[in-house]
């Protein structure tokens, strides 16, 4: 009796130092906060779905994508956004395109107006900071790499890393990009007559195989692991979204968290063979992305990476410069397969710029390419390979007219932005390469609304070497192929981190 006297006040004493606290935190950010957020949204005349407990709207998210993704669009449809984004289109359609939903209990602000879009972009205040992902996430792009560090370190990061991305050092590029590219020619060679061939997969090779040897000096077999892992490990990533994050349960070993962690033990160990491979050359570490980063680790000065950034550097690399590219070349592709027409003005082009079988050489020759050029932008425009990003408000700020709290992230619908009549003119779902006549500023009624590559200081460092391969990869299969569509080809975009074709892009090969 005298014990549980004792014990009992004890017990409720424990309870009232370590639990109580918790769950007076829980109540804040579970209950409070999304009650408060939505009446000062509400206030500034914004709503949106209700707030679920715990939930948010990710529920609502996955049955109305679920139900999308069963459907297949009419090809000649440019109409993607309500296919790959439902929920974003009902939200618009019942609450304005300024609206607020809940991934699980955090507030997501989704902005398409592009004046506001570009003011936190063009930011320089620190006060809009890239969205934190889910832990799971860093895995695959590393949270060290310049994608993901913010302030002093994101500087550093991007003066040591900009070398890599020069006009000089893009130009030494071509040259790898020519000879990766001959060399997956050399493999389609035995197509004698008109033949499918999978171009969603040929291209992901192509590319990976560029930017393993552009890079790391990898080739494709040694960087083949790194993607390999990547891809297993995105899987993973791609069905945790659609549950709630929980803090902390990234470190419960559950089947998908001890799949996770060894894929991230297996991919770092992959990344630092082929760094630890260049440290024991004896020659020295050379000028591309990797050896600049090595180098950069012996430096006396500020402008240093350790060997942890290097890795996560690579990791980020390996996914921004492999995924993206080969869906800007699989939607071109796409595009060209279905616009005879365009196909041929872009032969006619490269026929007249490189000829019909010199192999091009120069980087200068493929700036004289202006309507690929056009053409490239319209297809960044319609099917653009990152088709959202967000920002973080870090305080409580004003924006224009909108008064956003701290915390808040804020989502860029690109896919809705890049479609909208009111900024592209009435035939903004219409592929016309046209409208980039006069360059990318004047195309639409905003001088930013293209914003495939984003804007300001955190614009996609590699972006000129994206547009590089993409036109060296086009130019040297216009010279030798005629594409059209295969009648195996469904049209059906689907967002998987980047803008893919759920089906792949089954295309026939005519040899010229
Ligand atoms: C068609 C190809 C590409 C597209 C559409 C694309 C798009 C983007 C976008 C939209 C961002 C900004 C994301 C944000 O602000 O949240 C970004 C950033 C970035 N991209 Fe790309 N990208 C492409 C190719 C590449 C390539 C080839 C590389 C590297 C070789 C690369 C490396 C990066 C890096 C490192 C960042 C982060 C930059 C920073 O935060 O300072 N990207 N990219």
């Amino acid at each position: 009796m005298e014990l549980i006297t004792l014990v009992n006040p004890i017990l409720s004493l424990l309870v009232l130092l370590f639990v109580a606290p918790k769950m007076f935190n829980a109540f804040i950010i579970l209950v409070w906060q999304p009650f408060v957020l939505t009446r000062r949204f509400k206030k500034q005349g914004i709503s949106g779905p209700k707030y679920r407990f715990l939930y948010g709207n990710i529920d609502e998210i996955n049955k109305m994508k679920r139900e999308s993704y069963v459907s297949v669009l009419d090809q000649n449809s440019n109409d993607i956004f309500p296919r790959i984004f439902p929920h974003y289109q009902k939200w618009i359609s019942l609450y304005g395109e300024t609206f607020l939903y809940w991934n699980g209990a955090e507030p997501m602000l989704c902005i398409s107006d592009h004046e506001l879009v570009k003011q936190i972009l063009s930011s320089k205040s620190g006060f809009f900071v890239k969205s934190k992902i889910r832990p799971e996430f860093y895995t695959l792009v590393g949270m060290k790499g310049l994608a993901f560090v913010e302030g002093v370190d994101w500087i550093r990061h991007k003066r040591i890393l900009n070398p890599a991305f020069s006009i000089d050092r893009l130009k030494v590029m071509t040259k790898v990009m020519v000879e990766c590219t001959l060399r997956i020619l050399d493999e389609w060679s035995h197509v004698k007559r008109e033949q499918e061939m999978e171009m969603k997969r040929e291209f992901r090779r192509l590319t990976a195989d560029i930017i393993a040897t552009a890079a790391f000096g990898s080739s494709y077999t040694e960087g083949i692991e790194v993607f390999r892992t990547q891809e297993e490990l995105k899987k993973g990533c791609v069905s945790c979204l659609t549950n709630i994050y929980i803090p902390g349960t990234q470190y419960l070993p559950t089947p998908l968290n001890i799949r996770i962690w060894k894929l991230d033990r297996k991919m770092k160990n992959s990344v630092k063979k082929i760094v630890d491979s260049r440290l024991q050359s004896e020659q020295d570490y050379g000028d591309d992305l990797l050896g600049i980063m090595l180098k950069s680790c012996e430096s006396r000065n500020e402008r240093k990476l350790s060997i942890e950034e290097i890795i996560d550097e690579c990791k980020t690399f390996f996914f921004a410069g492999y995924e993206t590219n080969s869906n800007l070349l699989t939607w071109t592709t796409m595009l060209l397969s279905l616009h005879q027409d365009w196909q041929e003005k872009l032969r006619d082009e490269v026929f007249q710029e490189c000829g019909k079988d010199k192999t091009p050489d120069s980087s200068d020759t493929f700036s004289k390419l202006k309507l690929m050029n056009m053409v490239f932008l319209e297809s960044l425009r319609l099917y653009s390979p990152v088709s959202f990003f967000s920002r973080d408000a870090t305080k409580d700020l004003t924006l224009g007219h909108l008064k956003i709290p701290k915390g808040t992230t804020i989502v860029f619908p690109l896919m809705k932005m890049h479609s909208d009549k009111a900024i592209w003119g009435s035939d903004a779902d219409k592929f016309n390469p046209l409208r980039f006549e006069n360059g990318v500023s004047r195309a639409a009624k905003h001088p930013n609304a293209l914003l495939a590559f984003s804007m300001g200081p955190r614009v996609c460092i590699g972006q000129n070497f994206a547009m590089m391969e993409a036109k060296i990869v086009l130019t040297m299969i216009l010279q030798r192929y005629r594409l059209s569509l295969s009648s195996e080809y469904k049209h059906a975009p689907v967002d998987q981190l980047t803008l893919t074709p759920q089906y792949g892009l089954p295309v026939m090969l005519q040899p010229l």
